[in-house]
């Protein structure tokens, strides 16, 4: 039967459905028709066999011996005596009263910070990372090559696999847990949902049930964010304001990560401090992030895109420079107080922390942009449009009371220094000595 018009339709956009009995017509034809064809096909087959074979094995070596990507499954974990050395070397203080500090997204822009803050004054630090694809592999690459300068070995893992976190508690009594891993941005939680639960729920929870289970329990600090105050409108935000309406999946996760920390702490007697970062910016930090995609489309030409809010309104920020964010981690582990359980037993209270870590000096993204167009020399092409739907709030402003009175935290730079720094580190780090294909102002 000849076949009908709406069979040579597409059953899905791109994919052209097959008229079979041609197709087949035409395979069984050309199958037959000479034996030097039958043997290339054969030989394609083994081939395409032996390179599947190939391709497991090498997947299995690689990933049983460092760990798998962030949406993968862990699996079993085989440490060496080589890196068991490396593990104790770089985890040693190398002062009396040292802590010993487990950092994960020790390859992220703030564990990368905060790792060396803590090596300098002679803390044992140990860095764990998955090196997930989110954004540049190579930045977060020179970010562990510039930690290994320092002595700080980075195990490349993930924080869903168990077994390794045993194996790391087993292996080292760690004081403090510094965990800086999550999946980051505000707007990519509408492309990739799932990233966000893997690493800003379970991962965590992977986290909390290993230091539950660790003797002695370690005390922990976590980086929750500003994003947690949603659609709150009192102005500057505190830590007892509302919290519960997110805007954003990303900000949802992080509103969960504090709830199950206060599960933790109460059954487990987990000593933890939750870190509210507002927009972290500076040196060695996230393409993601709009001061630096900004930077990077102003010295190429490209037009950057400006958000606006309802009427019109300039969206704003409390732009926070890494220094003082440091400062505030670092203290924040000085000042945690022990965790009190053992065995998964909770033996007393311990203490359950929240801080600001932000500038508490809004600037608007405009405004942002004006100072970078100064910094670099080059006027930016903009392309002003009313900010989408995508989980963006229209500003945030940090009360840092709390944070000052308890961990004696002072930001000090302000938005214009810290981006002259920025910039300053964009350009020697991609080899530009001042902007090129520039329009100067
Ligand atoms: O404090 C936090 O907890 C979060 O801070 C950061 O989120 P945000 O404050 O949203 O920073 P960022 O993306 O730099 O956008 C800055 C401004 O530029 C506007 N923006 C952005 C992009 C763009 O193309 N145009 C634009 O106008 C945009 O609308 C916004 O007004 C971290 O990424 C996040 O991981 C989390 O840590």
């Amino acid at each position: 039967m000849a076949p009908s018009e709406t069979d040579n339709f597409p059953s899905t956009p791109g994919k052209v459905k097959m008229d079979r009995s041609n197709y087949f017509g035409r395979v069984a034809s050309r199958w037959h028709a000479t034996a030097s064809a039958r043997l290339l096909s054969g030989s394609a087959i083994l081939l395409a066999l032996t390179l599947f074979v190939l391709f497991r094995i090498s997947s299995y070596t690689v990933a049983g011996r460092y760990m798998t990507g962030a949406n993968s499954v862990p699996i079993a974990f085989k440490p060496d005596h080589v890196w068991e050395t490396r593990v104790r070397q770089s985890c040693l203080p190398k002062k009396d009263e040292g802590l010993i500090v487990l950092v994960t997204g020790a390859a992220g822009f703030v564990g990368t910070h905060v790792s060396l803050a803590l090596k300098k004054r002679g803390d044992g630090v140990l860095g764990i990372d998955n090196f997930n694809s989110y954004y540049e592999v190579s930045l977060k690459r020179a970010r562990q090559a510039l930690l290994e300068k320092q002595e700080i070995f980075i195990i490349e893992g993930d924080i869903n696999n168990k077994e390794l976190l045993k194996t790391l508690f087993d292996l080292i009594q760690f004081t403090h847990l510094m965990h800086l891993a999550a999946q980051a941005g505000v707007r990519y939680a509408m492309q990739n949902p799932g990233s966000y639960v893997h690493s800003n729920i379970a991962g965590l929870i992977t986290l909390l049930e290993v230091c539950k289970d660790a003797n002695p329990q370690p005390a922990i600090v976590w980086a929750s964010s500003s994003s947690v105050y949603g659609l709150n409108s009192k102005v500057p935000f505190s830590e007892n304001d509302r919290t519960d309406q997110p805007a954003s999946l990303y900000a949802a996760t992080k509103k969960a990560g504090e709830e199950i920390a206060h599960t933790y702490n109460h059954i487990y007697g987990l000593s933890i401090t939750g870190l509210r970062f507002f927009t972290v910016y500076g040196p060695w930090g996230r393409p993601d992030m709009a001061y630096f995609s900004f930077t990077r489309d102003i010295l190429k030409g490209k037009p950057i895109t400006i958000y606006q809010g309802s009427n019109k309104q300039d969206l704003a920020r409390d732009f926070t420079y890494i220094d003082d964010v440091v400062k505030g981690c670092v203290s924040s582990l000085d000042t945690a107080g022990m965790s009190t359980g053992s065995g998964g037993k909770k033996k007393g209270p311990a203490p359950l922390r929240i801080f600001n870590l932000g500038n508490t000096s809004p600037v608007t993204v405009p405004n942002l942009v004006s100072i970078l167009e100064k910094h670099l020399k080059v006027k930016a092409k903009k392309n002003v449009i009313k900010m989408p739907r995508n989980g963006d709030v229209p500003f945030t402003h940090a009360n840092v009371s709390l944070a000052h009175d308890q961990l004696g935290y002072n930001p000090t730079t302000n938005l214009e220094i810290g981006l002259k720094r920025f910039v300053k580190w964009y350009l020697s780090y991609h080899g530009l000595e001042r902007p090129v294909k520039s329009r100067r102002l």
